[in-house]
């Protein structure tokens, strides 16, 4: 049967990136994304983005909600500094699978723990199961209408503390908007937007970066 296109993500991955090398990693998906087949990865432009929010954050304790093929857990592992974690999770194995490759071809898989299920089953464990007090930065980007509950649920699990920052994709195309109205008005945050274009795309779309204030 016809291939996937995670599955043909990979194999562009495989052919064009050197292992070990993550940068090759984005690359080579980028160049695939523009020019084979556009897959909803944050993309070049976005990830510029997500790059320096994550450098000026420089966290130990990463939460990724949705995995996909793994280019943005790639893009924020890379920047970690040594005995940080990325806990990332990803409720389709099929994704999952591709995700794992596309990390271990990057080479950072002693960075990044894939977690294999549904954000609002695992955010409830993070204590018991990996021991995560808290977040130092979360990055969403799964279902859009799973951006609130699920900050909702780590709010209420305990897992943001003072200075936390949130960083939403996609809060324009598809768009977030009930996520939006409450980063933005609750007193518990403070919000800014960084207005980019959709990935491999002329469309517009955009960050938020939400800080936690407790
Ligand atoms: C709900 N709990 C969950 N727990 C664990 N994993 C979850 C998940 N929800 C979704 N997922 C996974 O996250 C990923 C979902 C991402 C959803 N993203 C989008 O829909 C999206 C869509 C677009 C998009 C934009 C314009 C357009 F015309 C078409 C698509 C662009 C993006 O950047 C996007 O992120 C999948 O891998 C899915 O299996
Ligand atoms: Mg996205």
């Amino acid at each position: 049967t016809r291939s996937t296109r995670p599955q043909r993500l990979l194999k562009a991955v495989q052919k064009h990136a050197t292992r070990g090398d993550p940068q090759s990693v984005i690359s080579a998906i980028d160049h695939f994304c523009r020019h084979s087949e556009w897959a909803m990865n944050i993309g070049d432009e976005k990830g510029s983005i997500l790059d320096s929010v994550v450098s000026e954050v420089n966290p130990e304790k990463v939460l990724e909600l949705g995995t996909y093929c793994g280019y943005s857990t790639v893009r924020i592992a890379r920047l970690l500094p040594p005995g940080a974690r990325l806990i990332t999770l990803e409720f389709n194995a099929d994704y999952a699978a591709i995700a794992r490759q596309v990390i271990i071809w990057a080479g950072l898989e002693d960075k990044v723990q894939l977690v294999e299920g549904a954000s609002e089953d695992w955010i409830p464990r993070m204590k018991e199961h990996f021991g995560i007090e808290t977040f130092d930065f979360v990055f969403l980007d799964h279902w859009k209408d799973r951006y609130l509950p699920d900050t909702k649920l780590m709010e209420d699990c305990g897992l943001l503390r003072k200075g936390t920052v949130l960083l939403a994709d996609n809060v324009i195309c598809p768009g977030v908007p009930d996520y939006l109205a409450y980063v933005r008005n609750s007193l518990s945050y403070k919000s800014c937007y960084f207005k980019s274009h959709l990935e491999y795309t002329k469309a517009e779309d955009g960050l938020e970066k939400s800080v936690f204030l407790g």
